[in-house]
């Protein structure tokens, strides 16, 4: 039988160890951890994201606070907020929502976060440390750390032996997926829209990921009999069954014809997604842990 991967169970647990974590740091250094959220514009599904960040955070007992900017922000107004919060002692993770409209360049506001508040783990800084190893000091992006302990509770911590492809090469995701998997000792193969022949890349993958961003891109004819199935896309489709202009949320993997194939699947919603939120809170609380001179907890 398919083990469908229950997402949602495995980021409840991750938020319990999360507030449990922060409740004892309170205790020794009377301070909460602090995540400040920023979001500009009025993208109906940003705010929708963010709203459930901030949300989160204060179940777990941060201090949250949420900085809402307008859609004509100019990038000296929000690189000055980012500076602020890079200064205010109170703050341990700084989050700037993406995509940010047009007339920004985000890539310059997401390096001007302190690496160290980084908690999108999106700094080159971040990056640079976990492309060479560094797991002790760096953070790692939110979905691919959420999205490597699906596969743990699969396979464990070790990944010998075992053919891993990821499908897409973000920044936000592709690339740090790929290095949590080598590191875990997988063989590593990154394919994109330019490899020649997606399909069987994936029938050779012991452990396949789906972040392409094509609904339901990855059929069942891709995926060889047994293997670990991790979908990480989020795409709104019409569905019409469920009424005029209604949508519902599908994955880059067609679930149901893949689910017999596979060994174990994460299905959409409810697999990635939740853990995306809650790898937020674990990094939050490891960055406060950090800047009060405590070993971090491990995820
Ligand atoms: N700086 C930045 N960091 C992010 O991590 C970031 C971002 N910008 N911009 C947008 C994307 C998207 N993202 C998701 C988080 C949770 C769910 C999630 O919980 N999804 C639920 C379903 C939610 C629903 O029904 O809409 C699920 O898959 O079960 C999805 C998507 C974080 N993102």
């Amino acid at each position: 039988m398919t083990t469908v991967i229950d997402g949602k169970q495995a980021a409840a647990s991750v938020i319990e160890a999360v507030t449990a974590a922060a409740a004892a740091l309170e205790r020794d250094t009377g301070r909460r951890p602090g995540l400040a959220v920023v979001i500009v514009g009025n993208d109906p599904a940003s705010h929708a994201y963010v709203s459930s960040k901030s949300r989160m955070a204060k179940q777990c007992g941060f201090k949250s606070v949420q900085h809402t900017l307008a859609e004509e922000t100019s990038q000296e107004t929000l690189m000055a907020l980012v500076a602020e919060l890079n200064a205010d002692a109170e703050i341990d993770g700084v989050l700037v929502q993406l995509p940010l409209p047009r007339h920004l360049d985000s890539d310059a506001v997401i390096q001007s976060i302190l690496p160290e508040k980084d908690v999108d783990g999106l700094h080159v800084v971040n990056a640079g440390k976990l492309a060479t190893g560094d797991a002790e000091t760096g953070l790692v992006s939110c979905t691919p750390a959420g999205a490597m302990i699906l596969v743990r509770q699969i396979h464990g911590r070790d990944l010998s032996g075992l053919n891993a492809l990821v499908i897409g090469r973000s920044n936000l995701f592709g690339k740090p997926m790929a290095q949590l998997l080598l590191a875990a000792n997988a063989t590593v193969t990154i394919g994109h829209s330019k490899s020649r022949d997606l399909p069987a890349l994936a029938r050779n993958a012991d452990i396949l990921v789906a972040a392409v961003g094509r609904a339901e891109m990855v059929k069942a004819d891709w995926v060889k009999p047994g293997a670990t199935v991790i979908d990480v896309g989020i795409n709104r489709v019409p569905a019409p069954d469920k009424g005029e202009g209604k949508t519902r949320l599908v994955g880059d993997v067609a679930f149901a014809e893949c689910a017999p194939v596979a060994g174990a699947i994460s299905p959409v919603p409810g697999g990635v997604g939740p853990m995306t939120i809650a790898m937020l809170m674990a990094n939050t609380v490891i960055a406060a842990y950090r800047a009060n001179g405590k070993p971090a907890p491990k995820f």
